[in-house]
């Protein structure tokens, strides 16, 4: 009997959308509350794992042997074994562009909170102090510079956001778009550096990934003006905390954080943070997603890529998928939808000793004839073109082109 197919939710999740799940005939298991070290257990049965924040590691990766596919119910995939799961075929998806909003609301928060000290005053007006000679000072934010790096999705919503306080915008990206960034009024720095030198506010809005762990530690920070504004809302391993913590003991640099390096596992334990009893430090516990629109959005589109898989095998926004394919040769095969014709055309291609790198197989309308396109290491000898044409019975016409 062929049994339901399980998805695991091993984070919080809105309960709507746990119907909706259930509606596309799927077992659901909800484990809101899973670490990542009971997640091998937890998800052991599972061919779909759906997470927000919980990692998800290459001993889960390797315990569940069902696993077909692993939804991030977010944007950033630091937390996910990427190499694990591609290593056993298995689709890591994300949900771009669906938190963007949230984050850039909490950034424009952020900057505008270190500008005029919005909890540093109400701290102290909860200590029983009226304070207005202190906080009278403060800049404004017309006029400055805020330097984006990263010109993505949330990039881009900051920049709108910021675009409506009349700031000056600057932007480095390793993707440039010249026409969108001229659409957002975005002056685009060819260096990092450049960046640092020109803002008076660098808000950081790029992944996690090894390639950008600790972009910015005291080379930049030395770049940035005196008394400038860092914010970083992406993730913790972007940022060196002792060189930040040098850089505002320093050069009076001010800094908002909504991500740490390390953070706490699960919502709520102990923290302490070097940074965080410093003046000019605002920061939150990686919120940035949690709005209710995000986390409806995210959970939408969860259940969206969800249902395309179940449905139709497609995995939407997988992020695992090798874009430069190594084939160097495609074989059309036009054959008669018969029992066996695939596997003859296999056996053929494995005689000539040709790894097939990518597959797919088209019926035409009245199910009497297909198109199989097999994408092969190499090019394949005219012999055996000859020896497939020579299947009468099975195949119709046979191609082969080099790509
Ligand atoms: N605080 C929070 O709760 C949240 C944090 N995030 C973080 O924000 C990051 C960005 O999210 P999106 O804008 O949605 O991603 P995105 O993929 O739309 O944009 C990222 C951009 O960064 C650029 N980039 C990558 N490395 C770069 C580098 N070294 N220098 C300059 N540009 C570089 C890419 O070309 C891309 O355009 C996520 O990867 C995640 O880590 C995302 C959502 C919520
Ligand atoms: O869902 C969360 O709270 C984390 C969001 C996040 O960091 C992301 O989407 O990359």
């Amino acid at each position: 009997m062929i049994r339901a197919m399980r998805v695991v939710i091993a984070d919080k999740f809105p309960e709507n959308y746990l119907l909706e799940f259930r509606s596309l005939g799927l077992e659901v298991q909800y484990h809101p509350d899973a670490s990542a070290s009971e997640l091998p257990n937890v998800a052991r049965e599972a061919e779909i794992l759906v997470v927000r924040s919980t990692k998800v590691t290459r001993e889960t990766i390797e315990a569940a042997s069902r696993l077909q596919l692993v939804i991030r119910a977010g944007a950033g995939i630091d937390t996910i074994d990427v190499e694990a799961a591609s290593a056993r075929g298995i689709y890591v998806t994300n949900c771009p562009g669906k938190n963007s909003v949230a984050v850039a609301e909490l950034t424009v928060g952020l900057i505008l909170a270190l500008d005029r000290r919005i909890p540093q005053n109400t701290a102290e007006l909860r200590e029983g102090r009226w304070n207005k000679k202190e906080y009278s000072k403060a800049d404004g934010l017309k006029g400055k510079t805020l330097g984006l790096v990263g010109l993505g999705s949330i990039g881009q919503a900051v920049a709108r956001r910021a675009a409506a306080f009349e700031m000056n915008l600057v932007g480095y990206t390793r993707s440039p778009h010249p026409e969108l960034a001229q659409s957002l009024g975005i002056i685009p720095c060819s260096t990092l550096f450049e960046l640092a030198e020109r803002s008076d506010i660098v808000s950081v809005h790029i992944p996690g990934n090894s390639e950008n762990r600790g972009l910015f530690g005291e080379s930049f920070f030395s770049r940035m003006k005196h008394g400038a504004t860092f914010v970083n809302t992406s993730r913790g391993s972007l940022h060196d905390t002792a060189a930040l913590e040098k850089a505002m003991r320093e050069r009076d640099l001010r800094v908002g954080l909504d991500v740490y390096n390390p953070e706490p596992e699960g919502g709520a334990g102990p923290f302490d943070h070097p940074l965080c009893k410093l003046p000019g430090f605002v920061g939150t516990h990686h919120i940035g997603a949690s709005t209710e629109q995000a986390q409806n959005a995210i959970a939408a589109e969860a259940v969206r890529i969800c249902r395309e898989f179940v449905q139709l095998g497609q995995p939407l926004s997988a992020v695992n998928i090798e874009r430069a394919s190594p084939a160097k040769a495609q074989l059309i095969v036009r054959h008669y939808d018969r029992v066996g014709v695939l596997a003859s055309v296999l056996a053929i291609v494995r005689k000539y000793g040709l790894n097939v790198e990518e597959m797919t197989n088209t019926i035409f309308a009245g199910a009497k004839a297909a198109v199989a396109t097999i994408r092969l290491a190499s090019l394949p000898p005219d012999a055996m073109s000859e020896e497939l044409t020579n299947l009468k019975e099975q195949i119709i016409q046979v191609t082969v082109k080099p790509c």
